[in-house]
């Protein structure tokens, strides 16, 4: 049976003065040899983009972390230096497709900018520099190059009893996960749940309220250890499971 098609949108980057559609490997090799699913990377479009054309042909959707910020327009509030660096095209790409995935029942993962876009798209809005605010923690990515030590799993997170993301990850109670991100979840949408509390109260994990399927989004970054840390690897097998089960269902529609 051939693996079923798990779309990641991409980021929209200038290198070296050149315009790219890029996705971090971590991201595709998870969803390939975790997931067991075959990454399908989505152009960010600022116009253009036809989310059904893309959704009727995929099984799963993986929002990807990135360092840009969805711009803060999105819900309601001015942008300033602190709310940057942007990327407009990966916004108009994600919000949409993360909602109509939702209303369609493709099962969706969305990691670090991916909880964060998923917040916005149901109308949830964002806090920035997160660490400034008295009594939180610096969730901040390590001053490091060293990639392993950047997304070092550091930090205690309490996972809620009975919920979606306990039943992913196949524990209950708390976990040790990384840390890297500015900007994290001030008002949650109201069709999200918070699943997961750091020690500081920041949310860390949601899941979509009567959704039809797999939905749930994650600050941290499971992807990058999702071979040698049983919570993430749990949490991509269940992803994977779930996409497999969509494709299967898709099968047998008339
Ligand atoms: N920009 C947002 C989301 C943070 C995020 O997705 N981090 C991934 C870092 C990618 C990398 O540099 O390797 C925020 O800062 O909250």
């Amino acid at each position: 049976m051939s693996k079923p098609l798990v779309a990641i949108p991409a980021d929209f980057k200038d290198i070296n003065g050149s315009n790219w559609h890029c996705v971090l490997d971590q991201y595709v090799n998870a969803t390939l040899k975790v997931a067991g699913a075959m990454p399908v990377l989505i152009p960010a479009l600022e116009t253009g983009a036809d989310i059904d054309a893309v959704l009727d042909r995929v099984d799963g959707v993986v929002i990807s972390g990135s360092p840009s910020n969805v711009h803060p327009s999105l819900y309601g509030v001015e942008a300033t230096e602190s709310h940057g660096p942007f990327d407009p095209a990966r916004d108009a790409t994600s919000l949409p497709l993360i909602r109509r995935a939702i209303e369609r029942g493709v099962p969706l993962l969305a990691i670090c900018r991916g909880i964060q876009e998923l917040n916005v798209a149901l109308g949830g809005t964002l806090a920035t520099e997160i660490q400034d605010q008295p009594g939180n923690w610096d969730h901040r990515k390590p001053p490091t190059e060293d990639r392993d030590a950047a997304y070092a799993i550091r930090q205690l997170v309490n996972i809620r009893q009975g919920s979606c993301i306990a039943r992913y990850l196949g524990t209950e109670g708390s976990i040790q996960i990384n840390s890297l991100h500015r900007q994290a979840i001030s008002t949650i949408a109201p069709r999200l749940q918070a699943e997961a509390l750091a020690e500081d109260g920041t949310v860390e994990a949601v899941s979509v309220i009567d959704a039809k399927g797999f939905a749930v989004g994650v600050q941290w970054h499971p992807e990058y250890w999702a071979e040698s840390d049983a919570p993430s690897r749990a949490l991509f097998e269940a992803f994977g499971a779930a996409a497999r089960e969509y494709a299967a269902s898709k099968a047998v529609k008339p």
